[in-house]
């Protein structure tokens, strides 16, 4: 079900102040029979930003969506969103019908929103389909779109009303790659036109490649929140070398006075601190190391992944 908030905001949520879209307080949901699904969460998403919604199956991602849009009480703890009026949802695909079209579809879609005017629906539906470049195969039948189609259709379905916020539960969950590409491109797009984007994901990837900003979640707790950049900038860029001369490359590099150096075979690395690749590359040849490769590394965002939880991560897509 697609869910499509048009009502006043339920008790307990309110619009948040200053530049954040959301912000949740120590936000819990405790199910009966005592699972912490969710467990003192402390989020802060910036009005504008991309922001990623990242861990793996189970860790409370849709309880914490469930929550935001009123459909799930917490047990204890607050938070506030932007008027949910100007709130879109995608939480599980809505049923469509096969054998409507896309702009049928989203025509039964509408009218089952009492709050949505009748004289414009036709609009409206024609602006969501647009907005999702579905306009061209809006007469087509919903069987005959392909699985992108049927998300970027899904998505027009958030978006028959102006939003501030579109929320996205793991939207490309279940797409081939180039439905995938479609809905992530999408999300950019949308979130260019200066709607905040909220979106689950449990792949590193995806996050690190749409987003700019994330959060990281494990078993219900938050791990870790911030831009991309500061998520991954917590460690310094190393230089990689390959070489057959590995020791003396690293005697070379400490010389030289890098830090951390690791000698791996025929591989050495150390951090780069403020040295300039090309004169490390320059002095090594100099010195009389066969340079076969040299690389700057950034620790990626499934590194510090790794170094926040000592866990591995599906990081495909
Ligand atoms: N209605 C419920 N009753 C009891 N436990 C629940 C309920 N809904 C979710 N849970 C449990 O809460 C935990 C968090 O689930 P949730 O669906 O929020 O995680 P998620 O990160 O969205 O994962 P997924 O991507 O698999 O949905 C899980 O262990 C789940 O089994």
């Amino acid at each position: 079900m697609s869910v499509t908030l048009e009502a006043g905001a339920p008790s307990g949520a309110s619009p948040p102040a200053g530049g954040d879209a959301i912000v949740t307080d120590g936000l819990t949901k405790r199910f009966k029979g005592g699972q912490v699904a969710v467990d003192s969460l402390d989020l802060a998403v910036p009005r504008g930003s991309v922001y990623g919604f990242l861990g793996p199956n189970g860790s409370g991602k849709t309880t914490t969506i469930r929550m935001l849009l009123g459909l799930v009480t917490p047990t204890s703890g607050s938070y506030t969103v932007v008027p949910l009026p100007r709130v879109g949802a995608l939480v599980e695909g809505p049923a469509f019908y096969p054998y409507l079209s896309g702009e049928a579809n989203l025509l039964r879609y509408d009218a089952a929103d009492p709050t949505a005017p009748r004289r414009t629906a036709r609009a409206r539906v024609a602006a969501a389909l647009d907005r999702v470049g579905l306009s061209a195969a809006a007469a087509k039948r919903y069987r005959h779109y392909s699985l992108g189609m049927r998300q970027r259709l899904a998505i027009a379905a958030a978006l028959l009303g102006p939003r501030e916020l579109l929320i996205l539960d793991e939207p490309t969950n279940g797409l081939d790659p180039q439905g995938t590409r479609e809905v992530r491109s999408l999300v950019k797009e949308i979130a260019a036109d200066g709607t905040t984007v909220f979106v689950s994901s449990h792949l590193l990837a995806e996050v690190e490649h749409m987003c700019t900003h994330a959060a990281i979640m494990r078993a219900g707790r938050l791990v870790a929140q911030g831009t991309i950049a500061s998520l991954s900038g917590g460690r310094a860029p190393r230089i990689r070398v390959e070489t057959p001369d590995a020791a003396d490359a690293a005697r070379v590099l400490r010389g030289l006075g890098l830090s951390a150096v690791v000698l791996d075979g025929v591989e050495v690395s150390a951090e780069l601190g403020g040295h300039a690749p090309e004169r490390l590359n320059a002095s090594l040849v100099e010195a009389g190391v066969a340079v076969r490769g040299l690389s700057v590394v950034r620790p990626s965002l499934e590194e510090v992944f790794v170094g926040l939880t000592g866990e591995g991560f599906d990081v495909e897509g």
